[in-house]
């Protein structure tokens, strides 16, 4: 079997370094203004190429929904090309979903960026992004592949460089649907629109406004939200939820050593991350 008939990559997370609701499209859709960034939270993906044209995706980790998002990905990025090739698809999934953090729209960016390598389509990242949107608002943002202010629902992308920053990011055992923090009463939707300048990759800027509604549903978000800032000093809820993150990259909890995650709450999952300058695959499509 050649080399290039195999690939394993990796899938990173987000955070929103914060969110606003700036009104609302005719079809119920939200318009936002974001701060998308990319961190060492990742999935890993391996891909090797069937001659069958079948797509069949193995999980290596927890069971993921019968017709996933790397699937979903797949099967359009097959459909639009009309390759014949398919593909064996094995997820790591280490990003915990119903987060807020973006995994599966990951998992669905970087299936078309690997996808279109292994096939050897030559798909620019314009003909890529343009399939994005149909797989999920944020899928946009991750076929981009650079740390962007984003705006419309999603697809707008405005690469911005966000300065190297460490976090602590922490999700409860509750998991949030986007769509219901949307619907939420609380949800405020007229957020005064901000302009692109550099201090918008300032992590105290702005909020998130579905962290209201989101500590509404489910008490975890508020708890974890306290928990952070009883030992970091900030945080801040990342896209519906239910992950909170904390910046430990000033202050008195610069040092690594200060950041002790054992005592986490049973059911709670977190980790220190890093920043990303750009996903991985960012070269994989002009
Ligand atoms: C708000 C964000 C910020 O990153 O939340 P997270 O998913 O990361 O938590 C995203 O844009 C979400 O993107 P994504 O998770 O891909 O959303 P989709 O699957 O497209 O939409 C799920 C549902 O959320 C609602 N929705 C989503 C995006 C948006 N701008 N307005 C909406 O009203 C719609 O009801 C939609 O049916
Ligand atoms: N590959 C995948 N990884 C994670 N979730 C997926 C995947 N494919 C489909 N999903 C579904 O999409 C939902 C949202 O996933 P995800 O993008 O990880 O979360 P979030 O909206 O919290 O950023 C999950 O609750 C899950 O049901």
């Amino acid at each position: 079997m050649s080399l290039s008939s195999l690939l394993d990559v990796p899938a990173p997370a987000k955070l929103n370094l914060f969110l606003h609701i700036v009104g609302r499209r005719p079809d119920g859709y939200h318009l936002l203004q974001s701060v998308f960034v990319l961190i060492d939270w990742a999935d890993t993906l391996h891909f090797e190429r069937r001659a069958d044209g079948q797509l069949r995706r193995h999980d290596l980790g927890p069971a993921l929904p019968a017709d996933d998002l790397s699937l979903r990905a797949a099967r359009l990025l097959q459909a639009r090309s009309g390759c014949t090739l398919g593909a064996d698809i094995s997820v790591d999934k280490q990003v915990p979903w119903g987060a807020g953090m973006g995994g599966g729209s990951s998992d669905a960016a970087t299936t078309l960026l690997a996808l279109n390598r292994l096939w050897g389509l030559g798909w620019s990242r314009a003909q890529l992004l343009a399939l994005a949107p149909a797989l999920g608002a944020d899928v946009p943002f991750f076929v981009g592949g650079d740390n962007a202010f984003v705006e419309g629902i999603g697809e707008q992308l405005s690469p911005i460089e966000v300065p190297a920053q460490r976090f602590v990011v922490v999700k409860p055992q509750a998991s949030l649907a986007t769509a219901e923090i949307f619907l939420h009463p609380l949800l405020t939707r007229d957020t005064k629109l901000s302009i692109l300048r550099g201090s918008l990759a300032d992590t105290a800027f702005g909020c998130n406004d579905l962290q209201p509604p989101a500590e509404d549903r489910c008490a975890e978000v508020a708890q974890v939200a306290k928990w952070l800032t009883d030992r970091f000093g900030n945080s801040r809820m990342t896209g519906s939820g239910s992950a909170v993150f904390a910046r430990v990259d000033s202050g008195m909890n610069a040092s690594p050593s200060a950041i002790d995650l054992t005592d986490l709450p049973s059911g709670w999952v977190g980790r220190e991350c890093r920043s990303l300058a750009s996903h991985p695959l960012r070269a994989w499509a002009d």
